[in-house]
């Protein structure tokens, strides 16, 4: 293996500790709003981190766990009450809700100032003009690894596999914004392999367990494995990672590279909500208008 492996993990880390020195020089702590709706066990497991880095990170809790048969329009209430709290700086709807339920709708109830996930359509309209706003975690993540591992982004030639709301478009819009060169591939483009091995940074992110090889890599690439798919052999991403860090220049590991920078960006986001709150006046006490 000749590929450097780009340590998520450590890099989190670090995010995670720039946090916490954020969260003591804001007048109150921040307060993040996770919503667990029913007992799905993959997303219990995501919450307790993401609730126990909040800790961490000296910022309060303020988790609701509700049924799995909770109604639109109660779900739609308690979000409003979120909204509405002064105590909470930022609100997480964690996905997927159960099927009876419509994820967009709900989204669409959450304040764009409070929406740390950055998936409500004002989060991706700012993103996508470039304005100020709360961008969705994982993509941030990744930008924020190829800044710490000193990669280039401007000029080269970015390939994203992957048009999704929650990563593809984000990301292509962040790497725009970073002068790459963007190429969106997706379930319809024609020889993959032959526009992905143009790519100086491959970002797998379209769900399909090692649709990536050594084939649609070019020698020295960085290949960032956005995939996360459980399997009989543990967790697996988008990139068959043993035979393509023999190819890629830097490559991220699953588990270890882009899952634990999706939590420490979140706990990011929850900061800068809070100090845009503050800047504006609205602090989490509720004493000043
Ligand atoms: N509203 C919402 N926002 C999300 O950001 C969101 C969501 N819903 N639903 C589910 C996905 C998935 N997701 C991950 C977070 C951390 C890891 C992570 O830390 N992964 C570890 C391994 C953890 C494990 O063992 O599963 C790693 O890759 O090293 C992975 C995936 C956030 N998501």
């Amino acid at each position: 293996m000749t590929a450097t492996i780009i340590d998520g993990k450590a890099v989190a880390r670090l995010v995670r500790e720039r946090t916490a020195r954020e969260v003591t020089e804001l007048p109150d702590a921040p307060g993040l709003a996770t919503v667990l709706v029913g007992d799905d066990p993959a997303s219990a497991v995501y919450v307790s981190s993401k609730r126990k880095h909040c800790v961490q990170a000296g910022m309060r809790d303020l988790h609701q766990h509700l049924p799995g048969d909770i109604s639109q329009r109660a779900l739609a209430t308690t979000l409003e009450e979120l909204n509405a709290d002064p105590r909470v700086t930022g609100i997480l709807l964690q996905l997927p809700l159960p099927e009876h339920l419509d994820a967009p709708s709900l989204i669409a109830r959450i304040d764009p100032d409070k929406d740390v996930d950055g998936l409500t359509t004002l989060s991706a309209g700012r993103l996508a003009q470039g304005a100020p706003g709360l961008r969705p975690c994982t993509p941030s993540g990744v930008i924020e690894l190829l800044d710490a591992y000193q990669i280039p982004i401007e000029g080269a030639h970015a390939v994203v596999v992957g048009r999704s709301e929650l990563v593809g478009k984000p990301l292509t819009h962040l790497l725009l914004r970073r002068n790459a060169t963007v190429t969106v591939c997706h379930s319809r483009t024609r020889d993959l392999a032959s526009v992905t091995r143009q790519a100086d940074i491959l970002i797998a992110a379209a769900g399909v367990p090692g649709l990536v090889g050594p084939d649609a890599v070019k020698p020295g690439a960085t290949v960032i494995d956005v995939g996360i798919h459980r399997t009989d052999d543990g967790l697996r991403g988008d990139v068959d990672f043993a035979t393509v860090a023999d190819v890629a220049g830097a490559i991220t590991p699953v588990p270890g590279g882009v899952g634990p920078m999706t939590i420490a960006m979140l706990l990011q986001n929850t900061v800068t909500a809070a100090a845009a709150r503050c800047a504006a006046g609205r602090f989490a006490s509720g004493v000043a208008s």
